[in-house]
């Protein structure tokens, strides 16, 4: 795991984090339950990643703890194993709630959850807009140990008295500097203050700026940090390169060579607008390409299905939203492309994160007209990253 040494010594050297963070360097030594073990190598997980091998044992310890980590380098398991050997399975009350920014993120943690609790009888919740509440009720009424789902939700069914929160022992923010912003803060604030004054807080994102630990503070009592400096965040895996396509209408064409050009095994490529995702896509199909699209304005059924489809490989292009800049895990993205520069920095890390899952190579294109050099300069004084032009010969990638 060459990536992961890399990662290593990135978290080692980060000098806000809390010294002399004990480092584990396999999962039998964290003195696991059999059950949990046995789930995690199910699951085909050999070893820790440099997160893992950290902030497990912080969370299992009970401390509140904030967890950086570069994209796709295993946050999601880090406090789902955290969790599950921490919780008490016998019981059936609700005893840990991980919030995330969309409903497809946290249907995913859910599955995770589930999948390395599978020894464990776990009962576990997605708990997400855009479905009957009804349903969540009669799922919620027969008692879940772990509840995953997005703010609003959730804090929907606490307030129905719904799902019980004075056994809740964990709070888990992911994607967390996304949970702090305006349209989710208040539902985070409004879910915290429902829960017992004892709960211990994790905070995880491959993105924590210092505002946004300056914001945690009201939710966490002395928290162990394991963070990432700026200029590391980006992965050493993925690489960046650049189009200058001077004018907007252009773009398409540019789009057009690279779909033809480069063998790929599955595609994202992000607007930044609804709008503009189904303009794309129609434009695409007009052009004889196959694509998907998917944004936050679709009904959940349809969303479900685009994913689902996405997932097996039975589609390979999928345009989006940053609806799904963040957190989603499927493998097999080789290859993200930006056709509009995302308008958040911590987005572009995230964007182009949806590749190079655990130490898989990835390649991310930018789209670029010349409103964006001043962007793209930003980005890269920022996070020290240098975007090359783009090849002539894009088999050279
Ligand atoms: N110890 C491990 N061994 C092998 N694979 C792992 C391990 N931990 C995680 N993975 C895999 O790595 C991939 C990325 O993990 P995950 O989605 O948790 O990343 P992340 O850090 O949460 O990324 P993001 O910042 O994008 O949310 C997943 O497919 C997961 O199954």
């Amino acid at each position: 795991m060459d990536f992961d040494r890399a990662a290593d010594k990135k978290l080692l050297f980060s000098s806000k984090s809390t010294k002399n963070v004990k480092v584990f360097g396999s999962f039998e030594k964290m003195d696991l339950k059999p059950d949990l073990l046995k789930g995690i190598y199910s699951y085909g997980f050999e070893a820790p990643s440099a997160i893992q091998s950290r902030a497990i044992m912080q969370i299992m310890s009970g401390k509140d703890t904030i967890a950086q980590a570069q994209s796709g380098t295993g946050k999601t398991a880090t406090f789902s194993i955290g969790m599950l050997q921490v919780l008490d399975f016998k019981a059936r009350q609700c005893q840990a709630l991980v919030l995330s920014p969309t409903r497809e993120l946290a249907v995913q943690i859910h599955t995770v959850i589930k999948n390395l609790g599978n020894y464990m009888n776990v009962h576990t919740h997605a708990c997400i807009g855009g479905k009957q509440v009804g349903d969540d009720l009669k799922k919620l009424a027969l008692g879940q140990q772990i509840v995953s789902g997005t703010p609003g939700r959730v804090l929907d069914v606490i307030k129905r008295r719904n799902l019980a929160t004075r056994s809740v022992k964990m709070l888990v923010l992911d994607e967390a500097d996304e949970l702090m912003t305006k349209g989710f803060k208040e539902q985070i604030y409004d879910i915290y203050r429902q829960l017992p004054s004892s709960v211990q807080v994790v905070i995880v994102s491959a993105t924590l700026t210092k505002e946004v630990l300056e914001m945690t503070s009201k939710f966490t009592t002395d928290p162990v940090k394991i963070l990432v400096k700026q200029e590391d965040v980006s992965l050493e895996g993925i690489l960046q390169y650049k189009v200058q396509c001077e004018k907007e209408e252009w773009k398409f064409d540019t789009l057009c060579d690279v779909y033809d050009s480069v063998t790929i095994t599955q595609a994202v490529i992000f607007c930044n607008t609804k709008l503009k995702v189904t303009w794309l896509a129609e434009q695409l199909r007009k052009a004889n390409f196959a694509v998907v699209a998917m944004h936050g304005d679709m009904k959940q059924d349809e969303r479900d299905s685009i994913m689902s489809d996405f997932r097996s490989g039975k589609s390979r292009v999928l345009i989006s939203t940053d609806v799904w800049a963040r957190g989603i895990d499927v493998q097999q993205v080789s290859l993200v492309i930006n056709y509009d520069l995302p308008t958040e920095k911590e987005n572009y890390i995230h964007r182009i994160g949806r590749s190079g899952r655990f130490g898989r190579k990835g390649v991310a294109i930018n789209l670029l007209t010349s409103n964006d050099i001043a962007g793209v300069k930003d980005l890269e004084r920022h996070y020290k990253i240098r975007m090359k032009e783009l090849p002539l010969n894009l088999h050279d990638l």
